[in-house]
């Protein structure tokens, strides 16, 4: 039998349990001898114990071992406030355990009363259903128009009634994971970004910190961060990252810190003494890690400010002629962990993809493929863990926890891929934007984890490389019985059309396929691999493979994640879903309307593709091995796009039929009222539920239902245009990445409303806005003939209809106070701008001014009036503006210097002021150019750079 496993490789804590396997000593905490079992750290005062313990020190896993048949007894522990078990003795040992007991458990989490008020809603939805066809004759268009909607929230109401039947979870059993398996299967992370301004470098520093540092044998990790960029500076805050890796690795795992994301863990001003003994050692060593840190923080953002140029030589000369749009293929070895005893760091590897403007690099997915093939190259991993760049890992144990459900299943076949759920830090509370996504990952993830297993949502996802290639489970039963020598011959065509022409790679690939992949001289010769790594991370070497379609990430839409998981599952696989507590990672969720609404869109977007093209779920499901509940759920996600259209359908109707005075609701008399209120009722009471079973608050329940409202109108919405524009052959969608930022605490002092709605510019906000008018003057026109209406036995509009508007509006209240204050804001401007204090309306104004009055007709004519905005400038002029002015007058000069190379045909070739008195139009758009004054909420007023380049296209 294999040992237990202790950790903290350090000899100078207290002994104590450590958090990941707390939970079995709960109940036996009363004793005065208790039995612990878990993971120990051992103090040096207590060495001499060890000596003749049956504990010992682990050669593979490096940490304390403990020989299972034996037990020794400890008195003195106590129980700390907050649970902890400390001991000034020696500890005392657990019960040993059969092999045989298994690594996970699944646990159904089905209710009866759910179940019972889930079939109610669908009972009463088919009774209003059934209500409207029969009193179809008697209504107009507004009823018939109800009876559509409502089928379809009938629709989607029995998919989630099957999609929720049988929730599962999962318990997982660490311990027994390592007293089965004394070497653990090795994993190779990847990490994902795309931009060093929108993904700032020290998240992704911080993610990767955290995951190098998790519980689990150093020498059976490595992390290849993808950088779409290729940043310089992505590249060297990495580099300068693996410093303090070396720091706070030995750190952490002496502490048994359990948020490795350094940005967090000290984002507290003193060390939490109620976690940890404070000893002064202890004390001085957090400080002494916090500065380290901070002077990491510091270089980097130096770095990204540019205060300290980077020079681009030595390593960093690869960067010097890249452009993230073009660039070669860049494969760096920022650290090797040659299993030196004292650098117990994980291999990291930095990859940027090669890029050329005229291929496609199918965005997410392109990155992840590249992931795949160099270190299928370089480490060959069974199991891969993708994270976006913001998701840091919360739970020091969770590579521990998934092991137990990729090995712990008897067949492969039940766990193609464990998916975490993704969850925020530093939310808002009550989740003002709607977008923390808790219920959907606490009920629908939960639900179809009990079929044919949760889908893939893009990060924190532990894949099984076998179903990432492209195998089934059929193919990997007989993949065991074939012997490696024959099948590689036998394979070696198929092999590269499938793979692509790399031998490193198809060789890895088969040595996986056929099962050779625990590789006992792991970790290999990075160094070696190199040429061969950096070969398959170029943009032609997809061409004529199977990457993108069968194997690997799927190309073709927005969602990549939906799409891969769906054909993983499509071949007959099953999925788990990794729950444990404390939550394995975190991300942070984006905050403010516009940035929100793009990232719907985009995944509106990415839904829609796959349910218009030939991989759709039904297809799948007819064609392939997905599961009939399965494709239902699926189905369901893909809908979530289109479904802004009945559902904003729904939200004019009210006004509609107030407007028109048509009913689309019973009468409160009719019997059909006795089905529609209760509906309402216990739909809502249902929801609200499933947001109080998860922990939170009924405010929240409401932000996030008013949310699915606004998002219906805008970010969705526009997610389904921009699938009929690119179904018309229009346009392309594009992944634009969701900006990020770091916020380490609650406190959200810069901004004292956070959770309000911002506009920008956008036509999203249009039919939003416009739905709020029209229910204002429907509503107001309502309320006044009110009386009338609900006395008299009208035919037409009532009550319920009132009843409705009011919930529409109060449903889009923060959007109705958005819009409000972008009034104001814009009247203040409007009110600054007409007292002449921005400088740009000076020019803008007056050139309008005179091509209204069609005065500008000589050279003269245009240099007076410059002039004379410029004489305004200076009158006005603050020190900033002063020194903007400036660049802007030099910029309108270059501009001119550029004419006499291109001159128009009619124009003298002096200058660009005579060529713009000959051109009014070109004269105005350099005017507007040079001095923009449309400013929205977040634009800067000047563009400085932007000038030249377009002053000079507008004139050519
Ligand atoms: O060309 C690209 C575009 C994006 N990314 C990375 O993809 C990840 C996700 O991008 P993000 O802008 O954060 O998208 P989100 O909407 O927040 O992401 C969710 O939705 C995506 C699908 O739309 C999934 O891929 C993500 O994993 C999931 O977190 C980030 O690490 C990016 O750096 C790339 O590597 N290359
Ligand atoms: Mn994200």
């Amino acid at each position: 039998m294999l040992p237990n496993r202790a950790s903290a490789n350090s000899l100078s804590a207290p002994i104590r349990s450590s958090g990941g396997f707390r939970d079995s000593l709960d109940d036996k905490s009363k004793a005065s001898v208790v039995q612990i079992k878990g993971m120990f750290s051992v103090t040096s005062e207590n060495l001499d114990h060890v000596k003749g313990s049956p504990l010992r020190k682990s050669t593979s896993v490096g940490d304390w071992l403990l020989d299972s048949k034996q037990a020794s007894t400890i008195t003195a522990v106590t129980k700390s406030q907050k649970g902890r078990y400390h001991t000034s003795g020696l500890i005392l040992v657990f019960m040993a355990e059969p092999i045989s007991l298994p690594l996970q458990e699944r646990i159904s989490l089905k209710s009866n009363t759910r179940r019972v008020l889930s079939l109610t809603i669908l009972f009463l939805f088919f009774s209003l259903l059934y209500f409207r066809i029969c009193s179809l004759k008697e209504h107009g268009v507004t009823w018939l128009l109800a009876f559509l909607c409502e089928s379809w929230f009938t629709f989607l109401w029995a998919i989630n009634v099957s999609s929720n039947w049988n929730p599962v979870e999962y318990k997982t059993y660490p311990d027994r994971l390592l007293k089965r398996f004394q070497d653990l299967p090795p994993l190779d992370i990847f990490v994902t970004t795309a931009d060093p301004v929108l993904e700032p470098p020290i998240l992704t520093v911080n993610t990767v910190l955290s995951l190098l540092a998790l519980d689990y044998p150093p020498n059976k990790l490595a992390c290849y961060v993808s950088d779409d960029s290729a940043s310089p500076i992505t590249f060297y805050s990495l580099s300068e990252s693996i410093k303090l890796a070396k720091l706070w690795i030995p750190y952490c795992k002496k502490y048994n810190v359990q948020v490795r994301a350094p940005f967090l863990y000290f984002s507290v001003h003193e060390p939490d003494s109620t976690s940890h003994p404070s000893s002064p050692e202890f004390v001085e060593e957090w400080k002494h890690m916090k500065t380290e840190y901070e002077t990491l923080t510091k270089k980097v953002e130096e770095a990204v400010q540019n205060f300290t140029p980077l020079d681009l030589t030595g390593e960093l000369a690869t960067f010097s002629n890249a452009t993230s749009e073009n660039h070669p293929s860049i494969v760096k070895i920022i650290w090797e962990n040659k299993e030196d005893f004292e650098d117990r760091v994980p291999h990291l590897i930095y990859v940027s993809r090669e890029k050329q403007p005229t291929h496609p690099h199918h965005f997410k997915a392109g990155a992840m493929n590249v992931l795949t093939r160099v270190s299928g190259v370089m480490t060959n991993a069974p199991f891969m863990l993708n994270v976006d760049c913001d998701m840091f890992a919360n739970n020091p144990n969770i590579v521990l926890h998934a092991m137990c459900l990729l090995l712990g299943h008897e067949k492969e076949r039940d766990s193609a891929f464990v998916q975490c759920p993704q969850l925020f830090y530093g939310g808002l509370k009550d989740d003002p934007f709607g977008n923390q996504m808790v219920v959907w990952q606490g009920y629908l993830l939960h639900g179809v984890a009990g079929i044919q297993g949760p889908n893939y949502t893009g990060t924190g996802c532990f894949h099984r490389r076998k179903s990432i290639y492209g195998l089934s489970p059929d193919d990997v039963e007989l993949g065991k019985n074939v012997n490696l020598d024959v099948a590689a011959k036998l394979d070696e065509e198929t092999l590269r059309a499938r793979f692509g022409y790399s031998m490193e790679l198809t060789k890895s690939a088969t040595q996986l396929i056929y099962e050779e992949t625990a590789k006992s001289d792991f970790p290999d010769d990075l160094l070696g691999t190199l040429e061969a790594s950096t070969e398959v991370a170029n943009c032609s070497y997809e061409f004529n493979t199977q990457w993108g379609t069968k194997v690997g990430w799927v190309y073709g839409s927005a969602t990549e994640d939906i799409l891969t998981g769906q054909r993983i599952h499509a071949m007959g696989w099953s999925t788990v879903y990794c729950t444990p507590d404390p939550v394995p990672f975190l991300g942070c969720a984006p905050s403010a309307g516009p940035v929100i609404m793009v990232q719907q869109k985009r995944w509106a977007t990415g839904l829609l593709e796959i349910l218009f093209s030939k991989r759709n779920p039904i297809v799948a499901c007819i064609l392939g091995d997905l599961w009939f509940r399965q494709c239902f759920a699926y189905l369901w996600m893909n809908l979530w796009g289109l479904a802004s259209i009945p559902e904003l359908c729904y939200s004019i109707l009210p006004a509609y039929s107030l407007l028109t005075d048509t009913p689309f609701m019973p009468k409160v008399s009719e019997t059909a009222t006795l089905v529609a209120a209760p509906l309402f009722i216990l739909y809502n009471v249902y929801v609200m539920s499933e947001f109080l079973g998860c922990g939170l608050s009924i405010n929240a329940w409401w932000n996030n239902r008013r949310m699915s409202m606004i998002t219906a109108t805008t970010g969705r919405l526009f997610g389904v245009l921009a699938i009929v524009i690119k179904l018309a052959g229009l346009s392309e969608t594009v992944f634009e990445v969701t900006p990020k930022e770091q916020n380490a605490t609650d406190d959200h002092n810069v901004d004292p409303d956070p959770g309000r709605f911002t506009f920008n510019d956008s036509p999203m906000f249009v039919p939003g806005t416009a739905l709020v008018m029209v229910n204002i003057v429907a509503l107001a026109m309502g309320l006044v003939s009110f009386k009338s209406l609900v006395w008299i036995n009208h035919s037409g509009s009532g009550l319920l209809e009132i009843m409705c508007s009011t919930w529409v509006l109060v449903s889009f209240l923060p959007y109705v106070k958005g819009l409000y204050r972008k009034a104001i804001k814009h009247h203040k401007e409007l009110q600054r701008r007409a007292s002449s204090q921005d400088y740009g309306v000076g020019v803008t104004s007056q050139l309008e001014c005179q091509r209204e009055s069609d005065r500008i007709a000589t050279k003269a004519d245009l240099e007076q009036s410059l002039k004379d905005a410029v004489e305004h400038f200076k009158a006005l002029a603050t020190k900033k503006i002063a020194r903007e002015l400036k660049q802007q007058l030099e910029a309108i000069t270059a501009a001119g210097r550029l004419l006499p190379d291109q001159p128009p045909a009619t124009a003298p070739p002096d200058s660009a002021v005579t060529s713009l008195a000959l051109d009014p139009e070109a004269a105005i758009h350099v005017g507007v150019s040079v001095f923009p004054i449309d400013v929205d909420e977040t634009t800067e007023v000047v563009e400085e750079d932007r000038l030249p380049v377009e002053a000079s296209k507008d004139l050519k």
